[in-house]
């Protein structure tokens, strides 16, 4: 048994933990000679989600805004085998997105796969929003996700060859998601895409699917999505990021008694774009321990977003 999956908690166990790092259920060198994209695949789950591609042989190509965040991601990535490229990027800017698209090219050929994991978000009550703020969140998540896809599937159309897109959200595209009204809208968005352009380019070979995650908590979280995990952690839930939670421990907030960890949203990646999943498209996987589904018989009394989040009152 690793760490990851020790229990010593009096309780239901929840749902075991995953296979150690480096583990994978696709044979080796299943992306041997294959291209991915992957956006914001400097930090967090993206690069998470590239990692589980470079073990399985891929060529990468990361991209984002800030470059040190990529070249520390690059030089670890490298290490896990494939090839690796940083592009230096704004998916809000066509122009810099086509440029990616081309640098790409010419190191390795068109990518195979793009995963279009980059997005934005912070917690505001709506009514402080400003149209910047909506702004901000609506064109990095949204329409980022959407000219990466276009200029993604442009090419393939150009070429004649198959491709697959992976779109990450979050489940508060079904659910609407308080206190975040921009990202839910655009993650909402974003899964409309899937479907719709499942459709649209499903007879030109291109794959189209959603993924998304569950609370993964990681080190590159910013610190104020770091702050929300940490308000609910302070209301009564034990400390999520625990993996190893104490015998008197209360009851934990996820169904799996446990969060996810990255590497598990990796792996459904890399399933996906797979050819073991050739015929799944337009499709939203979910990873979260059925933590979205979650309802409780009494429900627990209504606290706004305002004073979730430490705001003063609105006064009208
Ligand atoms: C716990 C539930 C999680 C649910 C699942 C979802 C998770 C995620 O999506 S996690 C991904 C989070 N990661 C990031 O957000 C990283 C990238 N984020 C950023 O770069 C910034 O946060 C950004 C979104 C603000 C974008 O940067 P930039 O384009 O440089 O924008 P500006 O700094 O110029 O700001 C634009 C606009 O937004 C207002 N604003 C910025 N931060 C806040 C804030 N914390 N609260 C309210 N408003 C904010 C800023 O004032 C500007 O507005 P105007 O001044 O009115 O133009
Ligand atoms: N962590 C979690 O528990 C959950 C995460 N998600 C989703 O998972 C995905 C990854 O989130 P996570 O890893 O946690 O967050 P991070 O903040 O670590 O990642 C966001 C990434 O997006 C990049 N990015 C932001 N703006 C732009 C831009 N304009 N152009 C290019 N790249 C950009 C950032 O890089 P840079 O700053 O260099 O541009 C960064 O690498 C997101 O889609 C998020 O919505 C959904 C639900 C839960």
């Amino acid at each position: 048994m690793t760490d990851e999956n020790a229990r010593d908690c009096v309780g239901p166990p929840g749902l075991p933990g995953p296979p150690p790092v480096g583990a994978s259920a696709l044979p080796s060198g299943t992306y041997d000679g294959t291209v991915v994209l992957v956006t914001g695949g400097g930090t967090g789950l993206g690069r998470a989600i590239a990692a589980e591609f470079a073990r399985l042989g891929a060529d990468l190509v990361i991209a984002s805004r800030n470059a040190d965040r990529l070249k520390a991601a690059r030089d670890e990535l490298a290490a896990l085998g494939g090839r690796v490229t940083a592009a230096v990027c704004d998916i809000r800017d066509p122009r810099r997105v086509r440029e990616v698209f081309d640098t790409a090219g010419e190191a390795y050929g068109l990518p195979d796969v793009l995963v279009n994991n980059a997005a934005a978000n912070f917690p505001v009550p709506a009514e402080d929003m400003s149209p910047g703020a909506w702004s901000a969140v609506v064109d990095i998540t949204l329409t980022g996700t959407f000219l990466m896809t276009r200029e993604f599937g442009r090419r393939h159309l150009a070429a004649g060859t198959p491709g697959s897109i992976i779109d990450v959200g979050a489940s508060y595209a079904w659910t609407g998601g308080p206190g975040f009204a921009h990202s839910a809208a655009a993650k909402a968005g974003v899964k409309s895409l899937v479907e719709t352009l499942a459709v649209e380019w499903g007879p030109y070979g291109i794959q189209v699917n959603g993924l998304v995650p569950g609370l993964m908590p990681h080190g590159d979280m910013t610190a104020e999505i770091r702050g929300n995990l940490e308000r609910a952690e302070d209301t009564g839930g034990h400390r999520v990021h625990d993996q190893h939670r104490p015998p008197d421990d209360k009851a934990s907030r996820q169904p799996a008694l446990r969060v996810g960890l990255p590497r598990e949203l990796g792996w459904a990646a890399t399933f996906l774009a797979s050819p073991y999943a050739r015929f799944i498209t337009g499709h939203t996987l979910v990873v979260d321990g059925a933590n979205w589904q979650r309802r409780d018989l009494v429900s627990p009394p209504v606290v706004t977003v305002r004073e979730q989040l430490g705001r003063a009152a609105f006064e009208g």
